[in-house]
């Protein structure tokens, strides 16, 4: 298992806990991110990472990244108590067909936590952003 991977996992183990109770909490997340604006720097970073990667970029070929680049930023804004509204398919939807596994699943994960590294997203707020992107593992992967 992979450093990243195993950080995912003992991400994985705690979402139980209560991360995000409160919306003071969840705009806390969103600042930690760098608004808008840094989340769409994170965003781009990942999707650098993902397409310079072997293992996954295959999956993306033919994707049009821009409007993915958009819907993740705008997903990721909503999630950390942004001011948007997540205006994409279910990621059950989007990802159908796909066969993502387990491997590519944490190899994308790896891919963020790197991004968000790069832009000096503390590690407490990074967990926080995983830990809500748990629950659509099971979206995800394996279909
Ligand atoms: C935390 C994990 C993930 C999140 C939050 C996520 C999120 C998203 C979102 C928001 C979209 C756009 C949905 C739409 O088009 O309406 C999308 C599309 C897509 N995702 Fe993911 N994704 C994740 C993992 C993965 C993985 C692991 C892969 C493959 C290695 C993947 C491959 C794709 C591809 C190829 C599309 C474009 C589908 C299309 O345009 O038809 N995703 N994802």
């Amino acid at each position: 298992m992979t450093l990243l991977a195993g950080a995912f996992a003992a991400v994985t183990a705690c979402s139980s806990l209560p991360y995000a109770s409160s919306e003071a909490s969840h705009d806390d997340l969103y600042n930690a991110l760098g608004q808008q604006q840094g989340i769409a720097l994170i965003v781009e970073d990942m999707l650098y990472g993902v397409a310079g990667d072997a293992r996954i970029n295959h999956h993306f070929k033919g994707v049009d990244i821009v409007k993915l680049h958009q819907l993740l930023t705008e997903q990721f804004c909503d999630l950390s108590g942004g001011p948007c509204n997540y205006s994409g398919r279910s990621m059950a939807e989007s990802h159908q067909g796909m066969g993502v596994d387990e491997t590519d699943f944490n190899a994308l994960v790896g891919h963020l936590i790197l991004a968000m590294e790069k832009h000096d997203v503390p590690v407490p707020a990074q967990n926080r952003l995983l830990a809500r992107l748990v629950p659509m593992h099971s979206e995800i992967v394996g279909h």
